[in-house]
Formats: C-alpha cells, structure tokens, sequence
C-alpha cells in the first residue's frame, strides 16, 4: 500500500496514532519532527528559537521531499507542514494522507497537558488557547480537507485506522 501520510492539527494524534498504526499494519514509522531533530541535533523548539519558523519550514519541506522512505510506511507530520509550499499536494501525489480531525476544545485540553512543547502555541492557555486553536485551524484546515481520507479524532482505534486506509471505510 505504499506511503500512508498522517496529518491534522497539533494535539490531534498523528505521532502517537502514526506509530499504533504502523506496529498493526507491519510498517515503518517515521514521525517527520524527529527527523528533522536527529538532523540538526535539537528539539522542534529550539529549532524554532534559534533560527525561526521560516528557516524551520524550509528544513521540514526538504526533509518531507528527500527522506528515503522504505516501501510500506506510515509518515507522521508536523501540524504546519501541509499548509505551507505544495506539500500537500506531494503528499497526495506520493501516497495516501489521512486527516485525523478534532475540535478546537478537544486540541486545547490535550495541548495543556501535553509533555512536548509546540512553539507555535506561546505558552498560551485556556479560552486564550482555544480562541488561538479556531483561528489557526480556520487558517489551516482547507489544507487538511484535501487528504484522502478524514477520519474523527475522539473515536480512534487502529483497526479503524487500518480499515481506512485499505478501503474498508
Ligand atoms: N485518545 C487520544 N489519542 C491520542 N492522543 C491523546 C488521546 N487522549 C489524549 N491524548 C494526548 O494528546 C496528545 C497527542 O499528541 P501527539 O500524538 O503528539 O499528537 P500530534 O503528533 O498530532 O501533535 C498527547 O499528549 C496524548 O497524551
Ligand atoms: O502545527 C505546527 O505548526 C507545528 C506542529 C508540531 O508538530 P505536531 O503537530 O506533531 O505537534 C511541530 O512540527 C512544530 O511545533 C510546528
Ligand atoms: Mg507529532
């Protein structure tokens, strides 16, 4: 079946839902942030605070286009990553992308307590952190729609996952 890109909003669960998949189907993982990190040898926010969101969105777009893929593999995104450039476009010409899809609450009460920092997020908090989310997500979610399969991010297993992407659903 190729490559199976997994994109959506920060918080949505491509990283953790990206590698559940890949262990049931039998695939390689790649989670594209950590790539990018084994690459320049810091976090994602420190990238970010060091040499900018442009810099980092050029790195994230040549590491998406030049990556060695192996034959079967489920690729996690970075939340920005679809939305800048033609990466969407790659993507879908490259193999199938799915599109885990929240609301703007349910992203902001996974966001504050999640372990990994998200630059892009400021700290922020609470209806400050979900008015941000709507904005943002507006801004971005007409690239997401072009996935190939949109699947609800609150009700997730693998074999939904897996039924998806071979076409059950
Ligand atoms: N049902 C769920 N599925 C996935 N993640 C969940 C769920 N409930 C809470 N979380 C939390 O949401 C965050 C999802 O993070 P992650 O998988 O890194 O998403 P992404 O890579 O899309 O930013 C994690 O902090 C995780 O603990
Ligand atoms: O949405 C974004 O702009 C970003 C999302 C992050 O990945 P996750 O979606 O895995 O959190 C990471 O690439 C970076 O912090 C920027
Ligand atoms: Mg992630």
């Amino acid at each position: 079946m190729g490559l199976i890109f997994l994109v959506g909003f920060m918080g949505c669960g491509k990283t953790s839902w990206g590698r559940k998949l890949a262990a049931g189907l039998g695939y390689e993982f790649i989670d594209l942030d950590h790539t990018l990190e084994a690459k320049v040898g810091s976090t994602v926010a420190e990238y970010f605070a060091s040499h900018g969101e442009e810099a980092f969105r050029n790195l994230e777009s040549e590491i998406l286009k030049t990556t060695a893929y192996p034959q079967n593999t489920v690729v996690s995104t970075g939340g920005g990553l679809p939305c800048f450039f033609d990466n969407m476009d790659w993507m879908n010409s490259h193999g199938q992308t799915l599109y885990i899809q929240l609301s703007p609450k349910a992203l902001a009460n996974r966001l504050e307590n999640a372990k990994t920092p998200r630059p892009v997020l400021q700290g922020k908090k609470g209806d400050e952190l979900v008015a941000f989310i709507e904005h943002k997500l507006a801004e971005r979610e007409g690239f997401y729609l072009k996935a190939t399969h949109v699947v609800d991010g609150i009700d997730m297993s693998v074999e939904k996952l897996a039924g998806v992407v071979v076409g059950l659903h």
